[in-house]
Order: structure tokens, then C-alpha cells, then sequence
């Protein structure tokens, strides 16, 4: 079974440990780099990115994260964790600094102020049955790179997309038990 890290600094790790063990990977917390080092794939939770990616500098995550991500180690972001492998912001401070690897621009809090936090059912490629995602001051992606496929969209925008060893979506499917993007994760991380 794969050692899945989920990036522990900030955010919904205890929620992405609990759907990754119920699928059987063997997933813990990761704080630093020697923890970094024994993950086959990582995931990189919700919460809020410019914390997420200030932690990881002080913690001397950072770097090793992006040599890790880079040198192709399977990786699924969701909402914070698609912005922080986003290779662009838009919407962000303009010092904001991502982990990158996914050639998409995302646009932080993109749903605006009404829709802060919404639930859809949304089509999701290569699933038969739709997903029900929570987004909670989600992104959404403004534009992929050539290597990048939409697996599903909300409102017209891109919420899901894959690139190579890369996964990311806006909203936040550790939240409701159902397992199915994080089955497609694992999926991609036994190659
Ligand atoms: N639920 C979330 O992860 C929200 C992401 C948050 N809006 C950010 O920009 O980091």
C-alpha cells in the first residue's frame, strides 16, 4: 500500500488521513522533510494558501516540496492545496508564493461574496455517477496549460483538473465519505 503524506502545517489534514486510511493507503501527517522523504504521493489539504505556504517556508518545507513535485510525485491539492500547486494567481497578494507544477492559473476566492459556500452536484470525468462537492471560499481555474485536462466544472469554470501526476480540485471531497476523486488519486499513484 502507498505512504500518502498529507501536508500537515495547516489546514483539513485529519479529514484527507481519514479518507485516504479508508481506502487503504497508509497515510500520516507530514511536518518535515524527513517525513516528506517517506511519502510515495502527498496531498496538500484545504485551509488557507498564504499561511500554507509561509508555514512551509518557516518549516523549510518549501523547497523540498517543489523538488519532490517537480521530480513527479503523484500529488492531489484541494482548494488551498490547487492553489499552492498552481503555477499562477490570480486574485492573490502579490507576493504570494505557490509550490507550483500545475500549469494553471487559478483565481483565489473566485465564487465572490454570496456564494462564499455552496454544495453542487457536479459531473465528474470518468466517475458514473456525479460528485457532491462542497466549495468553501474556493478557486477556480481561469486557464490550463496545453498538458492539462477539466475533469469537472461548476458555473462554467474549470473545478477539477489533471495534469500527468498532478490532481487538484477546488472544492473539498475529504469532506463527505465518499472517496471516489481520492480512489482516482490512488489510482494515479499505483500508476
Ligand atoms: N477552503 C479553502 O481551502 C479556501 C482556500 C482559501 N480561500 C485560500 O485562498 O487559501
Amino acid at each position: 500500500m502507498p505512504a500518502v503524506g498529507v501536508f500537515a502545517l495547516q489546514g483539513d489534514v485529519r479529514e484527507h488521513l481519514h479518507a485516504l486510511s479508508a481506502l487503504g493507503a497508509e497515510a500520516f501527517p507530514v511536518r518535515r522533510p524527513g517525513e516528506l522523504d517517506r511519502c510515495d504521493a502527498l496531498v496538500l489539504p484545504g485551509g488557507e494558501s498564504t499561511t500554507m505556504a509561509k508555514l512551509a517556508r518557516t518549516f523549510e518545507l518549501l523547497e523540498p516540496l517543489r523538488e519532490r513535485i517537480s521530480g513527479g510525485m503523484p500529488t492531489f491539492g484541494t482548494c488551498a492545496g490547487m492553489i499552492l500547486l498552481a503555477d499562477r494567481i490570480e486574485g492573490g497578494t502579490a507576493d504570494q508564493e505557490t509550490i507550483g507544477g500545475l500549469d494553471v492559473t487559478v483565481r483565489r476566492n473566485a465564487f465572490g461574496r454570496q456564494v462564499d459556500s455552496f454544495e453542487d452536484d457536479l459531473e465528474f470525468a470518468g466517475l458514473a455517477e456525479p460528485v457532491h462537492a462542497v466549495f468553501i471560499r474556493a478557486p477556480w481555474v481561469e486557464r490550463t496549460g496545453p498538458g492539462v485536462d477539466v475533469l469537472a466544472s461548476a458555473q462554467g469554470h474549470p473545478v477539477a483538473v489533471r495534469q500527468g501526476h498532478l490532481l487538484a480540485t477546488s472544492f473539498h471531497p475529504e469532506v463527505d465519505g465518499d472517496g471516489r476523486v481520492h480512489r482516482i488519486f490512488l489510482e494515479m499513484v499505483a500508476g
